[in-house]
């Protein structure tokens, strides 16, 4: 049984997979506690409905040959059994996480995106794939360099506005990458096109 949230079909709009269509399953529960969360009701676990993981699942394979595992923070709960059986009927499983809490589940894809508030785990940088982290004001470029150096040698690097700064920062993110061309840029590409 996981918390569900929410779940629906829709285009990956962040991140090295944007543009692809993937299913996404949005499991509450998060103490994080990043102050310009986007989806803050997803925090308290309480308020979503205990679900069946076999129903979730069953759900999800009508729909693509990819799932997005999201929250909350989805690696509060245990994803063994949910990533291990979406493989094993041929879907890709993908997680977005801040990588505070220990790796569960087996992955295709992993999107760390780490926070100050509660820093990831080594594990978690050692088997990233990308690196996505939130600017919101000019320290967070210092912020990603550190984070950066803790990552393996294979993750994409990328730099993704804060939604409600995004006016102020995106243009000095695009400075940034082009000084430092390491870094690509990432922006919410779903909130541009008016899609979940
Ligand atoms: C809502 S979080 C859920 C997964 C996990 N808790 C995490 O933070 O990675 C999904 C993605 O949205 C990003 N995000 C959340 N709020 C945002 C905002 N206001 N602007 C830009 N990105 C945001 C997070 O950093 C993360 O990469
Ligand atoms: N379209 C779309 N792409 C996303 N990529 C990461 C998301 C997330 O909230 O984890 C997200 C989301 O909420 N919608
Ligand atoms: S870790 Fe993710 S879900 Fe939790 S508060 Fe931060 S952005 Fe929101
Ligand atoms: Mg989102």
């Amino acid at each position: 049984m996981l918390p569900l949230m929410e779940e629906f079909y829709t285009i990956q709009g962040e991140g090295a997979h944007t543009g692809k269509a993937a299913y996404f399953i949005r499991i509450g529960g998060c103490d994080v506690g990043c102050h310009w969360c986007d989806v803050k009701e997803s925090w308290n676990a309480k308020l979503h409905p205990a679900t069946a993981t076999e129903k979730i699942i069953e759900n999800a394979i009508k729909y693509s040959d990819t799932v997005v595992i999201t929250g909350g923070e989805p690696l509060m709960w245990n994803l063994d059994f949910i990533t291990k059986n979406l493989q094993s009927r041929n879907i890709k499983t993908h997680i977005e996480t801040s990588g505070a809490y220990t790796l569960s589940g087996v992955w295709n894809w992993i999107c760390l995106s780490p926070k100050k508030n509660k820093l990831p785990l080594q594990e978690v940088y050692d088997r990233a794939d990308e690196l996505k982290v939130i600017v919101y004001n000019k320290n967070d470029f210092k912020f990603a360099e550190d984070q950066a150096n803790k990552v393996n040698g294979n993750c994409t690097l990328f730099l993704q506005p804060e939604w409600s700064n995004r006016e102020k920062m995106t243009p000095l993110i695009v400075d940034y990458v082009m000084k430092n061309p390491k870094w690509k840029i990432s922006l919410q590409t779903h909130k541009y096109l008016n899609i979940p």
